[in-house]
């Protein structure tokens, strides 16, 4: 599989940038952490816009930048995707996205037409760019950068300066880029719910470098990173839905090691879904539980225990067959109930949210 090396090193005052990172050369790459913890600065370094004193590209075995060598950002084969979309003013979206083409120089990979349907803009083409909503001038930003045939997109916060509204209307756009593009897509994001939604795959950073990398649900499980993510502790599942109960107007998914009831959506069974289940909508038991409210209780054995950001709470990882689910308890309650590795539980599932 085609891959991406990445080894930087730059020194600025107050802030330094150390990684070694090989990241897969297909899917959504995450990068993710707070503000300040060099994710543009990391992006900008593979776009070739920053030019550490050390550092190594190396992508589908070509080298960009080593000792040796240094290929500038417009002989990259990248699209790039700023905060705001920076369109000319007096040009059409049509003839905005025709700029950017005729300075490509890399081979046809996704071409104008398809990233102008992929990304729903076809009746806008004619328009300038003031008429347009910052949604829909995202969506062209992003249109513009897959014209160029870019064997990789690098997306710095494409949402961050959109409310919630726009948001939630270019989301199903972007879950299109990731189940359509066939090249790798790296994404700049501190919103764990767009993580959650759109990564394949996750590095964390913090103070400019790496604190884990790996496959999102893998990674999003790990209880024993310094990372910081208050009320957005949780784990994705790669699931199906696998029944609709008409009369309650409830739907069943399934994974690897149970199933989940949650609230029914126009989906056919057999269909492939991603659930998020956040740590404080977990709760353990010890007996199984007698009647609830909660639909969701499953049999599982506690994996690891870890602290949590305040003292009085911990985080308890379980395992469900070869899925993970992690709960945040107090600690009082941990120790009235003997939470340790390897005692089996009752999980109850108060919330689960479909990433659809
Ligand atoms: N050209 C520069 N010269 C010196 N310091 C810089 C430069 N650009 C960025 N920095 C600093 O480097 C650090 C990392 O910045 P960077 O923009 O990469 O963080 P980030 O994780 O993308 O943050 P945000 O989520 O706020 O965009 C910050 O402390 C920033 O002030």
């Amino acid at each position: 599989m085609p891959e991406i090396a990445a080894r930087f090193k730059l020194d600025w005052p107050g802030f330094s940038l150390d990684v070694d990172l090989h990241l897969p050369g297909k899917g959504v790459t995450a990068l993710f952490g707070h503000s300040g913890s060099g994710k543009t600065t990391l992006l900008r370094c593979i776009a070739g816009l920053e030019r550490p004193a050390h550092g190594r590209l190396v992508f589908n075995d070509r080298t960009w930048q080593d000792a040796g060598t240094w290929l500038p950002t417009h002989r990259r084969p990248i699209g790039y995707v700023f905060q705001e979309a920076s369109l000319f003013p007096h040009l059409s979206v049509l003839g905005n996205l025709e700029y950017g083409r005729q300075r490509s120089a890399g081979t046809a990979r996704v071409a104008l037409d398809q990233a102008v349907a992929l990304l729903g803009i076809d009746h806008l083409l004619q328009r300038k760019p003031d008429s347009l909503s910052g949604g829909e001038r995202q969506r062209v930003g992003i249109a513009r950068a897959l014209a160029v045939s870019p064997e990789i997109l690098l997306m710095d916060e494409p949402l961050a300066a959109l409310d919630l509204k726009r948001k939630q209307e270019i989301l199903p756009y972007l879950e299109r880029l990731h189940d359509q593009l066939d090249i790798p897509v790296i994404y700049v994001s501190h919103a764990p719910d767009e993580v959650a939604r759109l990564a394949d795959h996750l590095v964390v950073l913090d103070a400019g470098r790496v604190i884990t990398a790996g496959p999102l649900a893998e990674t999003l499980a790990r209880i024993d990173l310094p990372i910081r993510l208050g009320e957005d502790v949780g784990v994705v599942l790669e699931a199906t839905v696998d029944h609709i109960d008409e009369t309650w107007q409830l739907m069943r998914v399934t994974f690897p090691g149970g199933s989940l009831w949650t609230r029914a959506r126009d989906l056919p069974p057999g269909r492939r879904v991603r659930v998020r289940v956040l740590a404080r909508d977990v709760s353990l038991a010890i007996d199984e539980p007698g009647p609830s409210s909660i639909q969701n209780i499953l049999p599982a054995t506690v994996d690891a225990v870890g602290p949590d950001e305040h003292p009085g709470l911990l985080l308890v990882r379980v395992a469900l067959g070869e899925s993970r689910l992690v709960a945040r308890l107090t600690r009082r309650s941990a120790e009235q109930l003997g939470i340790v590795a390897g005692r089996p539980v009752h999980v109850q599932v108060k919330s689960v949210a479909l990433m659809e």
